[in-house]
């Protein structure tokens, strides 16, 4: 069962997020103007990707970035593995897609900003942070950044069903997808779909209660559905692992915008990305507390 035992250095990560990165880093994968999972410029934006997270974990041996190519779409996926000190066959995993859409197959102006840059930059962000903190995780701790999620959750799937057929325990999954609109009155909306993991949604309470109940790091938070298989982390419930998906509003308040050329970070209500900043904070308590509380 999961328990809060890592104040210090959560604490220490929490002051250490820069909404700033998170902004930046939209913006950049909007840049490309699209992500759609049959283009070049897709392709680029998963190599662009895997060169910033090797950026990021320079000069550590325990780290390595791959890329992942699928069968179901040209557009490649990527993981970064930071390996664990002490359980490291024990894998605490977050991810998001990297690809975009936009309806009526405009496949060359799909900009993808709230779907699903920000959930790319915040789980960058986050990365950002713990290599800051020189974070040595006792168990295995990887990021995912997914191929094809728009036109079928293809990229996760393939990869899920390989972690299931090499047995691979993976101890919880966490999907970041849509992190920047501040739809709802509260932050962050813990998705209670059927196939995601009370036990982990209620952790993800727990933590939110603990350190960010007031102050500068407040985080507030309600419960929403999507009733079907609605992002990345579907994939992973299929294969029987615990999956919990935070998101950013209600379901019917969520960003309007996405899935066309209006999905812009400019047309985000919370500049600066400060509302994508509250999920890095969730996403650096779960990796941290989950990572390092082995009992
Ligand atoms: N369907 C998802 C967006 C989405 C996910 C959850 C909820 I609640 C509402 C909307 C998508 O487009 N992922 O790329
Ligand atoms: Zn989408
Ligand atoms: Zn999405």
């Amino acid at each position: 069962v999961f328990s809060i035992t890592q104040d210090a250095l959560v604490r220490q990560s929490l002051d250490l997020v820069n909404n700033r990165n998170i902004a930046n880093q939209i913006q950049q994968l909007e840049d490309y103007g699209s992500r759609y999972h049959t283009t070049n410029s897709a392709r680029q934006s998963v190599v662009d990707l895997k060169t910033k997270w090797e950026g990021l974990a320079a000069g550590r041996s325990d780290v390595s970035v791959r890329i992942v190519n699928h069968t179901s779409t040209n557009m490649p996926s990527v993981v970064m593995t930071i390996t664990g000190t002490e359980e490291p066959d024990e894998f605490v995993i977050i991810g998001g897609h990297i690809d975009s859409t936009a309806r009526g197959g405009n496949s060359n102006n799909a900009p993808g900003a709230d779907d699903n840059a920000s959930g790319i930059a915040t789980i960058t962000e986050a990365a950002r942070v713990l290599f800051t903190m020189n974070f040595k995780p006792k168990r295995t701790v990887e990021f995912m950044a997914f191929a094809a999620e728009e036109v079928g959750l293809r990229g996760s799937k393939e990869i899920a069903e390989d972690y299931k057929r090499r047995n691979v325990n993976v101890v919880s999954y966490m999907q970041l997808d849509m992190t920047n609109y501040k739809g709802s009155s509260n932050d962050v909306y813990i998705s209670t779909d059927s196939y995601n993991d009370d036990t982990l949604n209620d952790f993800l309470v727990d933590l939110m209660q603990y350190y960010n109940a007031s102050g500068t790091h407040k985080i507030t938070y309600g419960t929403s559905q999507c009733n079907y298989g609605c992002s990345d982390h579907y994939s992973w419930a299929q294969q029987g692992y615990d999956v919990a998906f935070p998101f950013e509003a209600t379901f019917n308040q969520s960003n309007p915008n996405i899935h066309t050329t209006r999905d812009t970070f400019d047309r985000s209500p919370t500049p600066n990305a400060t509302h994508a900043a509250k999920f890095a904070k969730l996403a650096l308590e779960y990796l941290i507390e989950i990572s390092n509380g082995v009992t």
